[in-house]
């Protein structure tokens, strides 16, 4: 059976993936493909649905891709998908500064890939702490843990974070060209505004190059 494959330029979502979907009791292997893909302006699932689709045109078959926002309560969902650009242009101390002023610090990390699967981690944004090795996670607190995702150790990480939770959802579904459409994004439309997010986006090419979004 050939494995899935995640496209990505990013080291550190490529190891957090592999190490989240090679743990537990029914591990999936995944092959690695880095892809400049350019990404669309737009909503979160639009951003992450179009890098999945071209994804799988330049590869010209099935994979998985993920696109992650960042999303602060006090600006209605915003930076969401363009937290990569505030970050590289503001760093951690910017991303704080932005809050100044606002009450709610709360944010939301979410992650797509296509298949649509959302996993969802709520928190707060404070001041860095922890090693900055990977995007956002010294300003990202998870409610309840007292600790940034960087405070962490990468293993209690990747059992709370909205990357682990989306892929969770990717393991146990299987693999089949019918497309369901569910209550999923209705919930997200629903919460949209309650905390921080990621969603992760399957997109998967069946049969005869039809290509199929797939919302579970
Ligand atoms: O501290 C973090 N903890 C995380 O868990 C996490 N997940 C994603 N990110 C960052 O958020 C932006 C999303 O952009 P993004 O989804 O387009 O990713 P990317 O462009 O780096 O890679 P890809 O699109 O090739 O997969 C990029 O700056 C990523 O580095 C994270 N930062
Ligand atoms: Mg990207």
């Amino acid at each position: 059976m050939s494995k899935l494959v995640f496209v990505t330029g990013n080291a550190n979502k490529l190891k957090e993936v592999q190490a989240i979907l090679s743990a537990g009791n029914q591990p999936v292997e995944i092959d690695s493909k880095s892809l400049d893909i350019d990404e669309i302006q737009g909503s979160t699932q639009e951003v992450s649905r179009a890098k999945c689709k071209r994804a799988a045109e330049l590869l010209d078959g099935p994979c998985i891709t993920e696109d992650t926002a960042l999303c602060f309560e006090a600006l209605d969902g915003l930076p969401g998908p363009y937290i990569k650009y505030f970050l590289e242009k503001l760093g951690h101390d910017g991303i704080n500064k932005m809050l100044v002023g606002f009450e709610s610090k709360k944010a939301w990390a979410l992650s797509s890939e296509p298949i649509l699967f959302e996993g969802r981690t709520d928190g707060t944004i404070v001041p860095a702490r922890g090693a900055a090795k990977f995007g956002w996670d010294p300003v990202f607190e998870p409610n309840g843990t007292g600790l940034t995702y960087a405070e962490m150790a990468s293993e209690q990480k990747n059992l709370i974070s909205h990357r682990f939770k989306a892929l969770e959802k990717l393991r146990f579904t299987p693999c089949g060209n019918t497309v369901a459409v569910s209550k999923a994004e209705v919930e997200y439309d629903n919460s949209f505004r309650e905390g921080a997010r990621a969603w992760f986006t399957v997109f998967r090419l069946f049969m005869a190059k039809v290509a199929l979004y797939v919302f579970l």
